[in-house]
Formats: structure tokens, sequence, C-alpha cells
């Protein structure tokens, strides 16, 4: 604040506001202590400047009339910034910084005018610009940078006067009053002075479509971001949010905006990692936002607000209320498992609005990139986490296992490793249903990997005497990763868990984290892992887990592969140790989110491809799903969309689905061949195909992780029974790997054999390469068997 400009106000300050509004530029005001008959009247002259009149307001205690060391806290502790005294106070108990002296060549007057008020201000400013201009930034009244202007001496006397944003043109050499003919005007709430009053700050109440003559809301684009950003659209949402939409549900129904303001305001005390704090605290403001904008309150308002909270010099104890101390004793008790927290991490912010995919025409190539752009993971960030996550299990191993479970999973373990053979107890709740459903899809993916077996090695002559051959062996130790965070999948297990068996590997260790209910991993996974004479469960998940099998721990095995699919941190775990030439540790492919294809036509039936796009969304929120149509017309599109809509709310992820949705697209295409070229671009982990004949198509097919062809092949039949392997390429690898097979638990080895004729045919050829690299060892050990054998003469060159 500076002292020489802030208008003196009396108690007729209403009066005073009235006849002289310019005062609120002030922005800071001080009262005239002696002008009030006690310290409630001037609480009430506080809080009527504070309420959007002034930022701040000082008590200037002059006169004869003083208040007592308590009433100046009171008023200090509700508002009041300073005190200001014409001769050095001090007080016990209020801070020698709220209490300033006031410099002997200022005179406090009422008599203040609108001229001299500018002209005091004009003093301060200085420039040293050659134009003789101002640099002015613009702002709102939420301190956001609209955007950077100039001011001559006039324009800010002209802005003072009338209390609107006005400033000088360069371009049109001539004093500009913003709004004038766009309407987009300000309303002038505060002009300051930088540090060394070079440059000005105007606060402004923006009106209209924006500040920049582009249409923005700043010459920086639109206020999309942030509290701000949300304060913006949830503000347009109370005057047109979409009929039956969440928000309007919302603005609507008090009592579930409340219940779930409590709701998230508990989940945030749940929370214990940087995500989670982020993820429940951005979910807090968003509803509590809601609440405000209902009620028509600014974030403004509440940062007045906090100004104030910070002007007090006494505070509350702090202490919490009875029946919040009670809840929080109930809700970390361990038995009682909060509400599903991995679940509601993935839950969308906003809305209960239309499902529905964006579409765009083959033809709208920057549309068309748009939507094959694969949901970014921020490989960077999610390394930082889990590299120090990697070293603490290289360092510390199963200490370093049982913590990470504690602090992911919330199970605190005694040791991390389930040893086979497995207790009978832990198959308790596995039904003879699901032992049937399990048993069948093991057996037809043993069919399919069992004939992938390589029966006798590759045996090639290539030249008389040359004989090669190729044979496989299994790789002795597989780590295999069972995702469980969202959904536990026993059917990934089945599908890692059978090929390791068929390709013949040593050891089989599996890793699952455990669920919370009782530290175990479920009964179907324990059921798989028999089946397929898995030696251990690791009982952990994510980074640890792949870590531990990586380099080993006391009691987890060191592998030599480790496959499987998982979350971004399973991936960019298993992504480092690949390349830690210490790890010694292979992988079998980047097997990221779940995503699928669909290429239909006209005679497609809507609910089915409604249904095959949603067996996908489902996953995560970071899947995505593609619809290509060929020939569609828009009548069909609509139907599609509609069953996507209904079948989407019926589903309990329903709010999963929503955020894969709003990543993912109709491609319309003009016909088949055009279909297929896209499909091959987006090389897709599933390629379904619900078109007329189409197994004629798949010889069209270059890049796909697995095709499902005909309308009667949904993608789920290949995620669990039919034989074919569900942990497949996705991000587009699939133009580079195969899904996991029976050689992917193997290694290929090859042999040759050469006899003298053999070398007699070859053996000329090798020296003359081994010439020209310059490795004359290698020719040498040819040239002595060849000469040996009399195929060349002792001296050859
Ligand atoms: N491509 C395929 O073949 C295929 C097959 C099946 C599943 N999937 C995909 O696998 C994924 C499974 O993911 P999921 O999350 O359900 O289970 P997950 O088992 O992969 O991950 C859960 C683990 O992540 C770790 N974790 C969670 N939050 C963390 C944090 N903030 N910091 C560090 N670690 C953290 C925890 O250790 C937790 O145990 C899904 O994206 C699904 O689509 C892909
Ligand atoms: N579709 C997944 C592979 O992307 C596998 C899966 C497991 N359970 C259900 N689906
Ligand atoms: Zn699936």
């Amino acid at each position: 604040m500076t002292f020489p400009i802030t208008p003196l106000f009396g108690n007729d300050y209403q009066t005073t506001l009235n006849t002289k509004p310019f005062l609120r530029l002030a922005g800071d005001i001080a009262l005239d202590a002696s002008a009030f008959k006690n310290d409630v009247d001037v609480l009430t002259a506080v809080k009527f400047l504070l309420d959007g009149i002034a930022r701040t307001v000082s008590l200037v205690l002059t006169g004869d009339k003083q208040f007592n060391e308590d009433q100046l806290i009171n008023l200090l502790n509700n508002g009041v910034s300073s005190l200001f005294t014409n001769k050095t106070v001090s007080y016990d108990s209020i801070p020698s910084t709220r209490v300033l002296e006031i410099p002997a060549n200022i005179t406090l007057t009422k008599q203040i005018t609108l001229q001299s008020f500018t002209k005091i201000f004009l003093s301060q400013v200085k420039t040293d610009r050659k134009d003789g201009l101002y640099t002015t930034l613009v702002v709102d009244d939420n301190e956001r940078c609209l955007g950077l202007v100039y001011s001559s001496i006039e324009s800010i006397t002209q802005a003072i006067a009338k209390q609107v944003g006005v400033y000088y043109s360069r371009s049109r050499g001539e004093i500009w009053e913003k709004g004038l003919t766009s309407g987009n005007t300000q309303s002038l709430l505060a002009v300051d002075i930088d540090c060394d009053a070079d440059a000005l700050k105007f606060t402004v109440s923006q009106v209209g479509t924006g500040f920049c003559h582009n249409g923005t809301k700043t010459c920086f684009g639109d206020l999309a971001y942030g509290l701000t950003g949300l304060e913006h659209t949830l503000s347009d949402r109370k005057v047109n949010a979409v009929e039956g939409s969440y928000t309007q549900r919302l603005f609507k129904d008090e009592t579930l905006l409340n219940a779930k303001i409590k709701e998230e305001a508990e989940e945030l005390t749940e929370a214990t990692t940087k995500d989670e704090l982020a993820w429940e605290a951005a979910d807090l403001f968003y509803f509590a936002m809601v609440r405000l904008v209902a009620n028509g309150v600014s974030l403004a308002d509440v940062e007045r607000n906090l100004g104030m909270k910070n002007l007090k010099i006494t505070r509350r104890k702090g202490d919490a209320k009875e029946k919040f101390l009670a809840n929080d004793t109930k809700t970390t008790d361990n038995t009682e498992e909060p509400a599903s927290k991995k679940a509601k991490l993935e839950r969308t912010l906003c809305s209960n609005d239309k499902i529905y995919l964006d579409v765009v025409q083959s033809t709208d190539l920057e549309g068309v990139t748009k939507a094959v752009t694969r949901p970014i993971q921020k490989t960077s960030q999610i390394m930082n986490l889990v590299n120090p996550i990697i070293e603490n299990v290289r360092n510390i191993g199963d200490k370093a296992l049982i913590e990470y479970t504690k602090k992911f999973d919330g199970v605190d373990l005694k040791t991390p490793v389930l040893e086979a053979p497995f207790p009978e107890e832990y198959l308790e709740g596995l039904t003879e249903e699901m032992k049937e459903s399990l048993d069948l899809s093991i057996e037809n993916v043993r069919k399919f990997h069992a004939a992938q077996l390589q029966k006798k090695p590759l045996v090639v002559t290539t030249q008389p005497g040359v004989v090669c051959s190729r044979f496989p062996r299994a790789i002795e130790k597989v780590g295999l990763y069972i995702p469980g965070g969202t959904a536990v999948l026993p059917s990934t297990a089945l599908m890692l868990g059978v090929p390791a068996q068929v390709a013949g590997c040593k050891e089989i260790v599996f890793a699952s984290p455990p669920r919370k209910s009782d530290g175990r991993v479920s009964p179907e996974v324990v059921y798989v892992a028999m089946k397929c004479g898995a030696s251990k469960i690791v009982l952990a998940g994510g980074a640890q887990a792949v870590a531990a099998m990586a380099y080993g721990t006391e009691s987890v095995p060191k592998v030599d592969k480790i496959l499987g699919p998982g979350n971004q941190f399973v991936t960019a775990a298993k992504m480092y140790i690949q390349n830690d030439t210490q790890a010694l540790c292979s992988i079998d492919m980047p097997a990221g989110p779940s995503e699928v294809l669909v290429i239909a036509d006209e005679d497609a039936d809507v609910d089915f491809v409604a249904s095959d796009l949603l067996s996908q969304a489902e996953h995560g929120v970071d899947s995505q799903v593609i619809l290509v149509g060929v020939s569609l017309s828009s009548k069909k599109v609509q139907q599609i969309q509609e069953a996507v809509h209904e079948q989407a709310l019926a589903l309990p992820r329903v709010d999963i689905v929503r955020q894969c949705i709003a990543h993912s697209t109709i491609i319309l295409c003009d016909n088949y061949t055009e279909a297929f070229d896209m499909s091959n671009k987006y090389a897709p982990e599933h390629l379904i195909l619900q078109i007329n004949e189409a197994d004629r198509y798949v010889p069209l097919v270059d890049n796909a992780g697995s095709i499902f062809v005909g309308s009667y092949t949904p993608e789920s039949c290949g995620d669990y029974s039919s034989g074919t392997n569900h942990t497949l390429p996705t991000y587009g690898y699939a133009r580079q790997y195969s899904g996991a097979n029976t050689a992917t638990f193997q290694k290929f080895i090859t042999a040759q054999q050469v006899t003298s004729e053999g070398l007699d045919n070859i053996g000329k050829a090798v020296m003359c390469i081994a010439k020209v690299e310059g490795l004359d060892g290698h020719r040498n050990a040819v040239k002595i068997r060849m000469s040996k054998l009399g195929l060349i003469s002792k001296d050859f060159v």
C-alpha cells in the first residue's frame, strides 16, 4: 500500500463514496478512527468497504478517540490491515509490522478530489520509454493476466475519471477506450504502480467475450485452465447447461451437491500419493466451485476472504469438531475398505452428458490425425516416479516390496511371496462354474499354443557340405505380470501361464497386486497358477513387482524375461529394466492400455458394433476405441451413437467408459480399401470386422495384434476363451511386434555343420570378406583348414 495516495474516510464513508466514486479506484482506503463512535461502527465500515470496494482498509489513530488493545486486535482480526499513528506506539500483542508511523511530511486530508487524487497518483509514476507511454498490464479480478497495453497520462486520467479501461493505442496514435466498438467493455477496479514505478497494473472486470481483439478471453488465449477456467465454464453452464447434464443436475439438486462435497472431502483425507492427492483435491474444488457459482459467489470473493483470514493476528485453536474426529477414527480403521479409490481415480470430473463419439470424414486429414492419436503418456514424469521404486527394490529387496505394497495397495504383508504348493484355502470362493469356465479357456489356449510348437529342428542345406539348423529352447525363468489395479484379470494369468507351460519354461513366477480385503490374490488367479505349474506368486503390483522379478530379492527369484500387460507404471518399469544390462532381463512388448478398431458397413448390427466398442472402452480411461465406417448413412451413425449411449449407461464402469469415449472417434470412409488403409496406419491391438463377407478382407490387413472376423466374433471371445492370446501390442506397436505366443517364451538357437566339401564351397568367400574387413584372424581360421585339406596352396593370398 502506498500511504500518500490512500484516501482518508470518516464515518460518512457511504456518502463520500456516492459523491466521489473515484475513491474506489484507490484499492487501499484509510479510516479516520476519530470520526467513529466506537469500534463496532469501525467494524461495520471495514466490512462494507471490503465487500468489493477496497482491497485493504487501514485505521488512522491520530485523534482523541482511541481504542484499547483488545478492541484493536479485534479490528485487526476482522479485516483492518494496518494501524497508522503519528507517534511511536507499541502494543503487547500486536505485531510491530501492523503498526506504522505516518511520515512527517504527510498531511492527511478528507478533502481529496478526483483531480488531486489523480495528480498524486500520476506523480508517482515514471517512464523511460522514448514515446513517454507507460507499460500497462491488464488483469481481471482474479489477477489473471488479460494482456499488455500502453497508457499515457491523459488515458490514465480518463480511465480514473470514467472508471473504465482507457488506454493509448500505439498503432492508431490515439486514446482508446476498451469496448466502445466491440462492446467488450471493462469497469476499472484498481490501478497499481509496480515496485520501481515504471509500469502500471489495471485490475478490471471484463464484460463480453473477452479482452483480446481476436475474441479470446485473454491475449494469450482462453482462460480454459485451472480454477479460473473452471469458474468461467461453470458460470457459462449455469446459464447454458445441456438439459439432463450432470452439471445441470448438480445446480438443481443441492442435496446431491452437498453429498458430493462431503464425499470428496473424505476421499481427500484418504489419499496418500501425490497423484491421488491432486486428483481428490481437484474433485473437491470442482464440487465446491459448483456450489459457489450456484450461489453467485466468485473466486475473487473467496480470495478476498482468504486475504482477510491472513490478516488475523490471533488464531483460533483450530481443533476439529467432535463429529469429524469420530468419523476419522472410523475411516482409518484398516478393516473398512475406503470407497474404491482406484475406480474413483478414473472417474470423470464433471458430466453425465451424452456419451457419444466424435465423427470425422476420412478426407479431413487434420481430424483423422487427431482421432488416431493415442492418449499421451508423459513418459518422463512416470519415469521420475518409477526410478526410485526400482532402485529401492533393487537395494533393499523384500523390505521395499512390502513397503510399496502397503503404500500403493494398502496391504500390510509379512512375506511378499506365496510359494507352491498353494494352500487349498486360497481357492475359497471359487465356484464349480468358474472352474469349468477357466478349464475350457485353458484347454483352448493350450491347444492353440501347443500347435505353434516347432516339433523338429529346422534343417537347411545351403550348399553341399553346409548344413544350417535352428531349434527352440524354452526361456528358463519367466515372470508373468497379472494386472490387478482396476480389475482382477485371471484371464491374463492363463494367457501367459499356459504358453509358458507349453513352451517348457522351468520356473514360472506370477506377480499380481494383492487385494485389500484379505491381502490375497483372487482364487481364480491362484487356480490358474496351480494349473500352469507356477512356483510362486509375488504379492505385489506396479513397478515394484517388475523390479523384484528383474533383479531378484531375498524371496523373489530373478527371472530371465518379464511378460504381461499393465498400467503405465508397469510398462515404464518393464522399459527400464530391459535397458539395464545389469538386470539381464528381457520383456515381451509394450502392452499398454487396451484399444480396438472396428470396421463396419451399412449392414452391421448397430448393437453389436456399440457393444464391441464399449467392451474395450471399459478397460481404462486411457483406452481408445475407433469405428471406421464404410459408406455409412447418417441414420446408421446416429443409431450407433444412440446404442453406445444406451449400453454405456447400463455398465457399472460407465465413468471409465465416458472418459475413454472422450478421446475416441468414428471415421467415415467411402470404400473398403480406404477403411483398411486407415486401419493399417493405426495398427490396432484388436481389429474387428463387422462387414459383409468379412473373411474375404483379411488379406488386406497388414498391421493388427489380433483380428475378429464377422459379426458373431466379439473381441470378448479372444479376451477369454477362443484360444488366441489376449496379450497384444498396443500404441501402434502392432507394426513391429506380435502378440504373446508360444515363441514369446522361447529363444531360438541356430547350429551349423561344415564338411571339407562345404569349406571348399564357401571358404574363399569367407576369406575374401574377412580381408576387406581387416579381420585377418577370421581369414586365417579358414585358410589354415583349407590349406591342410589341400584346397588352397600355403601361400594363398
Ligand atoms: N494390452 C494388453 O494385452 C492388455 C491386457 C490386459 C490388460 N491391459 C491393460 O492393463 C492395464 C491394467 O492396469 P491396472 O491399473 O488395472 O492394474 P496394474 O496391476 O497394471 O497396476 C496396479 C498397480 O499400479 C501401481 N500404482 C498405482 N498407482 C501408483 C502410483 N501413483 N505410483 C506408483 N505405482 C502405482 C500399484 O503398485 C498397483 O499395484 C489396463 O490399462 C488394461 O487396459 C492390457
Ligand atoms: N482386452 C484385454 C487386452 O487388451 C484383455 C482382457 C482381459 N480381460 C478382459 N479383456
Ligand atoms: Zn478386454
